[in-house]
C-alpha cells in the first residue's frame, strides 16, 4: 500500500511521502522527479462529502478518508508521468518520457497457445514468489504503526501476489471497535456499491502493471475467464490452466498444477477481528476449490449464461439509489450478482460475479480470501470486460455514479482503498481502450430476447404467415378465374346470332366489329 522509502517514522510523523525519483545532489533532492519536470509534492486531495448510512463509526476506521490517516502529502505528476515517485507512465503510455501510446490485449484463457499457457502460469507462480520492488504493507491499525517501542514502524515486505490478496483483504476488513467489542461488518470499501467495477479494475491493473515490470515486458496483458458460456463445469480447472481437481481431496487442486503448492493469506479472520490485527504476509494452508460442489446450495451449483450477460448489458443505469447491495436496476448490482440478470434486485438471488465466485465453493467464494485462488484475477477480468462494454455502450455515462451518500469509499471522488498514489474511483470510470491502454478480445452474446417480447414477436409472425397464406390463396383464385376467362370461346352465342344475320350490307342498328 506505501512505497518502502515512505515506511519510516520520519515520513509518518511528517505526513510526507514524495520519494525521489533521481536524487543525484542526495536525499530529498528530488521528490517526485521534479527536477526533470515530472511531478511535485503536494497536499494530498480527499473526498469529504457524506457516506451512506451504512456505516456508523465514523472517526474509528483507519480507512476514513483514505489515506490522510497515514499521510497528507504525496507526488502529483505532470502529463502522462505517473506513480509514487512520477517515475512510471500513466496507464496506455510508455517509453522514457512516456510519449509511446500502448494498447494490451487480455485474451480469453481458452484462445491461448499451449506456450501461451505456460508462460502465463509460470508469471502468476513467479508474481507469487517474488518481493514487490516497491510497496510495503502495514502490519497494524494506525494507532499501533509505530510498534511497542514507538520506534518501530509496523511495515512488512510481501510478494507481488499476494499484495494483489492483501490490499484485496484491507478493503473489505471490519472496522475494529476496540478489545471485547465485536468487529463492525457494515463497511467494505470494494463491494456493495459503484466502486465495485471502479475499484476491481484498478486492482487488475495494478497486478498486471506489477506483472509487467517483473517479467520485463510491457506487452503482458492478464487473460480472461468467460464464465458465462452455458456450461456448469469449469473449464478452466485444467493442469495446464488453474489446476484440475485432486484425485485424493475433492476439495484441493492436483498436484499437478504448480497452485497445489500455494499458501494461502489472510486465513486468522478471527484473530483479526478480535485482537484488532491486520493480516500480514505470513503464508496458512492450500488453496480449497470444489467447483459446483456446494451441495447445501444448488442455487451455487451452476454458472451464468452467456444471456444473463446480455441483459445485464441492457441495464442502462450505471446505479440506482441506496447505491448499494439492494439496488435494483442498477447495471453495478446487476454485474455484481446481487440481482437478477434483468437488474431485478432479489435478495435469494445471486448473479454473475458473485454466481462464478459462490460456484468456486472454497477459498475464491469467500471474500476475505478470495483472491489468493488465481481464479479471481480471470473472473474478474471478465468482470471487467463486461463494465468496459456498458462504458462503450452507454458513452461511460457517469451521471448516476453518487458523487455523495454512497457507503463509505464508494463516492465517485473517493481514493480507492489501500492504493497509493491516491486514485479516485472517477478515474477508472472511463474506456478501457481509449484511456488505459488495453482492450478484450471478446465476442458478446447477442440481445437477449424477454418472454414478452418473444410472445410478441411469435404471435406477429403468425398473423403474417396468415395475410401470406390469404394473400397466396387469394392470387390462385384470381389467376384461375383469369384463365377461365381466356378459355371462354371466341365466336359468343351473341356473335354467333349477330354473324346469322349479317349479309354484308351495314345496316343503321348494326356495325362491324
Ligand atoms: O470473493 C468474493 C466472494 C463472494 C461471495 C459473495 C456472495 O454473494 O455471497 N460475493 C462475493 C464477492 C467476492 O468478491
Amino acid at each position: 500500500q506505501f512505497p518502502r522509502q515512505c515506511a519510516t517514522i520520519e515520513s509518518l510523523r511528517s505526513g510526507m511521502c514524495c520519494p525521489d525519483y533521481f536524487p543525484v545532489f542526495g536525499p530529498g533532492t528530488d521528490q517526485c522527479g521534479v527536477s526533470m519536470g515530472r511531478g511535485r509534492c503536494v497536499p494530498v486531495t480527499v473526498d469529504s462529502r457524506p457516506h451512506g448510512p451504512q456505516y456508523i463509526h465514523d472517526g474509528q476506521d483507519d480507512r476514513e478518508q483514505w489515506p490522510i490517516r497515514f499521510f497528507n502529502q504525496t507526488c502529483r505528476c505532470n502529463g502522462n508521468f505517473s506513480g509514487y515517485n512520477c517515475g512510471s507512465c500513466r496507464p496506455g503510455w510508455s517509453g522514457p518520457t512516456c510519449s509511446q501510446q500502448i494498447n494490451i490485449v487480455r485474451r480469453n484463457l481458452l484462445d491461448l497457445s499451449a506456450e501461451e499457457r505456460r508462460r502465463f502460469v509460470n508469471a502468476l507462480h513467479q508474481a507469487k514468489v517474488t518481493i514487490h520492488p516497491d510497496i510495503v504493507i502495514t502490519t497494524r491499525r494506525r494507532e499501533e504503526i509505530f510498534g511497542p517501542d514507538g520506534n518501530t514502524p509496523q511495515f512488512e515486505n510481501i510478494s507481488i501476489y499476494n499484495y494483489f490478496v492483501w490490499s484485496h483483504y484491507y478493503s473489505v476488513r471490519k472496522t475494529f471497535l476496540g478489545a471485547g467489542q465485536q468487529s463492525f461488518g457494515g463497511i467494505d470499501f470494494s463491494h456493495e456499491g459503484p466502486a465495485f467495477v471502479t475499484w476491481h479494475r484498478y486492482h487488475l491493473l495494478h497486478l498486471e502493471r506489477d506483472m509487467q515490470n517483473m517479467l520485463q515486458d510491457p506487452t503482458f496483458g492478464l487473460p480472461y475467464w468467460n464464465f458465462a458460456t452455458g456450461q456448469n463445469t469449469c473449464d478452466i480447472c485444467s493442469d495446464d490452466l488453474m489446476g484440475a481437481r485432486s484425485n485424493f481431496d475433492v476439495s484441493l487442486i492436483s498436484q499437478n498444477s504448480i497452485f497445489s503448492q500455494w499458501r494461502v493469506l489472510c486465513e486468522n479472520i478471527e484473530d483479526y477481528e478480535t485482537l484488532g490485527t491486520i493480516c500480514n504476509s505470513t503464508e496458512g494452508g492450500p488453496i480449497r476449490r470444489n467447483p459446483a460442489g456446494n451441495v447445501a446450495r444448488p442455487m451455487v451449483q451452476r454458472l451464468p449464461e452467456p444471456e444473463d450477460v446480455a441483459r445485464c448489458l441492457e441495464v442502462g443505469v450505471f446505479d440506482t439509489p441506496p447505491f448499494y447491495s439492494n439496488s435494483t436496476d442498477s447495471f453495478r448490482n446487476t454485474v455484481e450478482g446481487y440481482s437478477d440478470p434483468s437488474g431485478k434486485y432479489d435478495p435469494a438471488v445471486r448473479s454473475l460475479h458473485n454466481l462464478a465466485h459462490l460456484f468456486l465453493n472454497g477459498t475464491g467464494g469467500q471474500t476475505h480470501l478470495s483472491p489468493n485462488d488465481p481464479i479471481f484475477v480471470l473472473l474478474h477480468t471478465f468482470t471487467d470486460a463486461v463494465f468496459d462494454e456498458w462504458l462503450r455502450r452507454y458513452s461511460a455515462d457517469i451521471s448516476t455514479y453518487p458523487l455523495e451518500n454512497a457507503p463509505i469509499g464508494h463516492n465517485r471522488q473517493y481514493n480507492m482503498v489501500p492504493f497509493w498514489p491516491p486514485v479516485t474511483n472517477n478515474e477508472m470510470f472511463v474506456t478501457a481502450p481509449e484511456n488505459l491502454g488495453y482492450s478484450y478480445e471478446v465476442e458478446w452474446p447477442g440481445q437477449a430476447l424477454h418472454v414478452t417480447e418473444m410472445i410478441t414477436i411469435a404471435i406477429v409472425t403468425a398473423l403474417v404467415l396468415v395475410a401470406i397464406i390469404f394473400a397466396a390463396v387469394a392470387c390462385i383464385v384470381r389467376v384461375k378465374k383469369n384463365k377461365d376467362e381466356l378459355h371462354q370461346p371466341l365466336l359468343t352465342d351473341q356473335y354467333q346470332h349477330y354473324s346469322d344475320d349479317y349479309d354484308g350490307i351495314p345496316r343503321p342498328s348494326q356495325s362491324v366489329v
